[in-house]
């Protein structure tokens, strides 16, 4: 929060309806007309020498100078219908939220004079719906009309007008709007902020509170997010709440629930009534627990929490059931994002609407290195810029997984990113985890179903990556996962063999046979690895060779590429996850090596028979080693 230093700071006041202007009419308040031609007739409101020197039209006034070197000029831009705020739903804030942003760039800030009985709905609404807000958005109201002798309205307006007019407030009250809630239908006071102070109080000086103060980061442009869900509804549960009326409440179209429930969150644990609530969750209701207390947070200490219901229920923690409803009704209204992503963002503080407790389980632990810090800057990106995220998503997931950071990668599987999405040559995160050697990567990438087989735009497979960066146990997991080499990548194996052979890298050797290749694949010249290596004198790589040879196979088993058959065979439509789904992205034979493949620890020895490998049928092939030709029998 800053002071304004501009001499003259315009204003616009978008007049709703509400008490402050309300006129008696047989007998009862009714909205009024006229504000800006009442206002005129007070002078704490209107300086008219002023205003005619400035040549100001009919709608703007001008307050008299509140401190010697600046005015507040404002526009009042009344609106039709005026409503009794009781009358007014997210659609008419919305339309508020639209107008502010027609007039962002002419006005210094906005006072949105409303009517009190909904304002801590329409200030938290507000609160979702501008993002970016650079300008101080203030909504004020009145428990009594501007007309009457003795009345709240002038002091509210003129306050707002002051505070509007001579700081900038990137929030939309004195109390933060999504903090607020009503709770006296007649004293002056009518609102209180139950869990968080005021921003600033206002006597004789004006005391700031600025720690609490949102600060604004960046420039970006005002966004109005327009698109939010209606079909958002409260339900207070009291003692002994029948199941079948739950059932009847949550039923369609709603698609969002905040529940009011007792106390830390509690509510009856009743099963038939649990059950109901088990059901709407899982078909997709979101539900949001509020404790109807003033004051206090949801907390998980009790058996009788909601949260137990399902584990579909959000906490709202200390939210106010105002700001609960217009957060539901904004995340929802997000177009494209899963349940998951929702639910995620409903567990965030997102406006400053909710304190979380310390420590929070439910922000992922995202500050750990850069590129969590990048991840965490990338979530508070403004929806707008989505398109950007989604671009930058899959090289940042492929970055993560290239440095092994689980918590990026999980922070991003809980925004409801695509892990297996391709980086711009291709790559998915498996190829860089594969290449980077993160076991724990590949597991959680594996486990979460990615295709095993994508190639990136060279051709390449994670599995060969693996290979070449010599990491047995990833070549494991990928083989026990159902990955195999292609005819092209095994196309120069044999060569790529023998010069392995020639330099005595068993290690490299070893690693193209867990993967499946054939060792006795001839290189360039006819010469197979076995020869180079008998010829270069490289005992322990012929051993190994010799004992793969005489053992039973040159090829470890597992899924075998179609070269190594000798020509191409029918590839099944889909192979094993490690969750044993199927993945249609993946085009090898189905024949996953037995687990105790996976792992890396059962490479042959060098210098021991290898153990005997029952399952295989072998054959001579003309070449000068052995190819393992038959499927893989269960034994
Ligand atoms: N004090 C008020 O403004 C109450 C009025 N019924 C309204 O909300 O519009």
């Amino acid at each position: 929060m800053s002071r304004a230093v501009e001499p003259e700071r315009r204003l616009l006041a978008i007049y709703t309806g509400g008490t402050i202007g309300m006129r008696i009419e047989g007998g009862v308040l009714v909205p009024g007309r006229g504000l800006a031609a009442a206002l005129r007739t007070l002078p704490m409101f209107h300086d008219e020498d002023h205003a005619r020197a400035l040549g100001l039209p009919e709608d703007t006034l001008v307050l008299p100078p509140a401190s010697p070197d600046q005015r507040v000029i404002y526009t009042v831009l009344e609106c039709q219908p005026l409503f009794d705020s009781s009358d007014m739903t997210i659609t008419e804030w919305v339309q508020i939220a639209q107008t502010i942003e027609r007039h962002y760039g002419q006005y210094h800030g906005f006072v949105v004079i409303h009517g009190t009985d909904t304002m801590a709905f329409a200030a938290s609404v507000l609160s979702f719906v501008l993002e970016n807000l650079q300008k101080t958005v203030i909504l004020t109201g009145a428990q009594v009309p501007i007309h009457a002798l003795w009345n709240d309205g002038r002091e509210n307006l003129l306050g707002a007008l002051l505070m509007a007019g001579q700081y900038v407030i990137p929030e939309n009250q004195l109390f933060r709007g999504n903090r607020v809630t009503k709770v006296d239908s007649r004293r002056f006071a009518a609102f209180c902020s139950p869990n968080l102070p005021p921003l600033a109080v206002v006597g004789a000086d004006v005391i700031l509170n600025r720690e609490l103060v949102r600060k604004v980061r960046g420039k970006e442009r005002l966004v109005v997010h327009s698109s939010v869900e209606r079909d958002v509804g409260l339900l207070r549960l009291y003692p002994g709440i029948p199941a079948a009326l739950v059932r009847a409440f949550l039923q369609p179209p709603l698609r969002g629930v905040v529940m009011e429930t007792f106390g830390c969150g509690n509510g009856p644990t009743k099963p038939d009534l649990l059950r109901e609530f088990r059901a709407a969750t899982e078909r997709g209701l979101l539900i949001v627990n509020c404790t109807h207390c003033l004051q206090g947070t949801v907390t998980s200490g009790y058996a009788a929490g909601m949260a137990v219901a399902g584990a579909g229920i959000v906490s709202g923690f200390d939210m106010t059931s105002e700001a609960a409803m217009a957060k539901l009704s904004y995340v929802l209204g997000q177009p494209g994002l899963s349940l998951d992503s929702r639910k995620q963002l409903l567990a965030r503080d997102l406006r400053g609407e909710v304190t979380l407790p310390s420590g929070d389980e439910h922000q992922p632990s995202l500050t750990c290195s850069t590129l969590g810090r990048g991840v965490a800057q990338l979530l508070s990106l403004s929806q707008e810029a989505a398109a950007v995220r989604e671009a930058l998503t899959p090289g940042l997931a492929c970055a993560a997984a290239h440095a092994g950071d689980l918590d990026v990668l999980q922070a991003l599987v809980e925004l409801g990113s695509d892990l297996s999405q391709e980086n711009f040559n291709g790559q998915t995160p498996l190829h860089a985890a594969a290449r980077g050697g993160h076991r724990e990567v590949v597991t959680m990438l594996l486990q979460r179903g990615v295709g095993v087989s994508t190639r990136d735009e060279d051709g390449l497979s994670p599995l060969l990556l693996a290979v070449k960066g010599r990491h047995q146990d990833i070549i494991g997991l990928l083989r026990a996962a159902g990955a195999c080499l292609s005819p092209q990548e095994l196309e120069d194996a044999g060569t790529e063999l023998c010069r392995l052979a020639s330099r005595a890298d068993l290690e490299g050797l070893q690693s193209w046979w867990r993967a499946g290749a054939d060792l006795a694949c001839p290189g360039y010249d006819g010469r197979s690895a076995l020869l180079v290596a008998e010829a270069a004198g490289n005992l322990e790589v012929v051993t190994f060779l010799q004992n793969l040879q005489g053992g039973a196979a040159v090829q470890a088993p597992g899924p075998v590429s179609s070269q190594s058959t000798g020509g191409p065979r029918p590839w099944p439509r889909g192979s094993r996850s490690l969750e044993g789904t199927s993945d249609p992205s993946t085009a090898c034979p189905a024949h996953p090596a037995p687990p105790h493949w996976a792992g890396g620890s059962h490479l042959p020895p060098t210098s021991h028979p290898i153990p005997p490998l029952r399952h295989l049928a072998l054959q001579k092939t003309l070449k000068s080693g052995w190819v393992c030709s038959g499927p893989w029998v269960p034994p």
